[in-house]
């Protein structure tokens, strides 16, 4: 938690300005952030000095690894944080390859789990890597990847938290995940919990030990219209202690994680925060 803060206050006092053409509005910007999480002392990167919807960034790394594809799917599973890109994009809804209401196109997941190749066929990546994890292998190139310049047109966003390195030292696991690009007060609340949620997750169904993940971030930025609220709000609270994440025992294998989870299986013991603040949204 304390690592979060120190990357909002230092955005604060040392960020620099710059427009930003998709969105239309300045953002105060740093470059470079590494974070790390202790998965293996079960130490929840989630946020104390607001209210954060955990449960709403957990269902948004299930449909990454389901590779869903529709906002409404996300809806369903118990988010609605794709509905403003899918729906409410103006460059998305005038492109000739949104399929409709919800459609996302060939983002994130879909290229976790559906990687076009050229020769025809598919690449699942993800099946992949839990394949080999599940053997103790590290054939060091335990690579998902959503980013696909390829098909940047086909889809509503480029992917923001692009990369998951995992990596085996014996039979304990680490990840790094790489970010591009990062809304601090509304994205990183949520990628924080993911790469810790992803480690563990995959730590569970490959048998093997979670140890850390690295998080590397780029371009960290707070949008003009949050920072009133950041400033004089979030940066004012002090942070309670990490609670912990309890994932459901019975979780085994990438077929449960595609099939029958739901956020029932997911409790954060012990979360303390202070109350919920609204940091406006940039479609
Ligand atoms: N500008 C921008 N920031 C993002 O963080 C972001 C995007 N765009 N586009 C793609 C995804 C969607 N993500 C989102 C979208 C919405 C919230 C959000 O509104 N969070 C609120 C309430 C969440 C809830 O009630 O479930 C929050 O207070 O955290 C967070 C992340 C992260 N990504
Ligand atoms: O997981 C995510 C997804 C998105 N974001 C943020 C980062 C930026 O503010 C926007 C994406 O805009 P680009 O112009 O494509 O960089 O969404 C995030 O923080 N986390």
């Amino acid at each position: 938690m304390r690592q979060y803060l120190d990357l909002c206050q230092n955005i604060v006092d040392n960020g620099h300005w710059i427009e930003n053409e998709r969105t239309g509005k300045r953002c105060l910007t740093v470059i470079n952030a590494d974070l790390q999480y202790d998965v293996k002392n079960n130490q929840f990167p989630i946020i104390t000095t607001r209210k954060s919807y955990w449960k709403s960034a957990i269902a948004e790394l299930i449909g990454y690894i389901r590779g869903y594809d529709s906002a409404a799917d996300f809806r369903a599973l118990g988010t609605k944080t794709w509905d403003m890109n899918s729906n409410d994009n103006q460059s998305w809804l005038a492109n000739p390859h949104r399929k409709g209401e919800d459609d996302m196109g060939r983002v994130y997941g879909v290229q976790g789990r559906r990687w076009q190749k050229t020769s025809g066929g598919t690449i699942d990546q993800l099946a992949k890597i839990v394949d080999n994890l599940s053997k103790g292998v590290d054939d060091r190139g335990e690579i998902i990847t959503f980013y696909n310049p390829g098909e940047f047109d086909m889809g509503c966003l480029r992917p923001c938290m692009h990369t998951h390195t995992f990596s085996l030292l014996g039979d304990t696991l680490y990840l790094t995940s790489y970010q591009r690009s990062c809304d601090v007060p509304l994205g990183l609340n949520f990628n924080q919990i993911q790469v810790y949620t992803f480690l563990a997750l995959m730590a569970q169904i490959t048998g093997n030990k979670p140890g850390m993940a690295y998080h590397k971030i780029i371009n960290a930025h707070i949008y003009e219209d949050q920072l009133d609220l950041m400033k004089n709000e979030q940066l004012t609270r002090e942070p309670f202690p990490s609670p912990q994440l309890k994932i459901n025992p019975k979780i085994k294998t990438l077929k449960d994680l595609e099939t029958w989870v739901t956020m029932d299986d997911f409790e954060v013991v012990g979360y303390q925060h202070h109350e919920a603040i609204k940091y406006p949204f940039s479609v």
